[in-house]
């Protein structure tokens, strides 16, 4: 899968290795038995995390491009993890508007979506943004949308912070109970 990802001219959106497997660590960790991936890409992290949820678990997987879910399939197959893997081939928005619970929320913020989730913790990717979210130029609306989210997370008394230096930037947001 990795080395077909590479082969894409896109592949600079493929999450950090080292990125997936702390959150696959972490997954573990926690016993998630659900998650969802927020733009599945080729499909690295939703395999990632299809591995380390139990064989009961589930992984949901937003994509609007069917090219991308046509390259991550036949590895889901392969990986032998099909059966847990549902992808959305649609705007996330609709299939997050199902109501669904889950245990870790990946969340693309170029997304732009702002997520209200009852669960306990939330890892984000691609918060520094090649180090461009430290003065987004007046035309870049991802630099900025991901500016204004770091901002929001750094002052929200409801989660504690961590923002890694790992990959393109890693924030975990933890939910404080008090
Ligand atoms: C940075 S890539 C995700 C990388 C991926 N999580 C991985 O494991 O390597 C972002 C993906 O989000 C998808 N995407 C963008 N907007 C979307 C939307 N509104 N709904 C669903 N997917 C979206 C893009 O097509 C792209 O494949």
């Amino acid at each position: 899968m990795l080395q077909k990802t590479l082969e894409d001219p896109w592949s600079i959106m493929l999450v950090a290795s080292e990125q997936a497997q702390l959150m696959a660590n972490l997954a573990k960790l926690i016993n998630a038995s659900k998650t969802i991936e927020i733009g599945m890409y080729t499909g690295y992290n939703t395999l990632n995390m299809a591995l380390v949820v139990p064989e009961s678990g589930q992984v949901v997987a937003c994509e609007i491009d069917d090219e991308y879910v046509n390259i991550a399939e036949p590895f889901f197959k392969e990986a032998g993890v099909e059966d847990k893997i549902t992808v959305h081939l649609q705007m996330c928005i609709k299939t997050l508007g199902r109501g669904l619970t889950l245990k870790t929320l990946k969340m693309h913020e170029k997304i732009g979506l702002h997520i209200k989730h009852r669960e306990r913790w939330q890892p984000i990717t691609s918060v520094l943004w090649s180090g461009k979210v430290v003065d987004p130029a007046p035309d870049d609306l991802t630099s900025q949308a991901l500016d204004k989210l770091n901002k929001k997370l750094h002052t929200d008394q409801r989660i504690d912070l961590s923002m890694l230096t790992v990959g393109n930037g890693l924030t975990l947001a933890i939910k404080r109970y008090r």
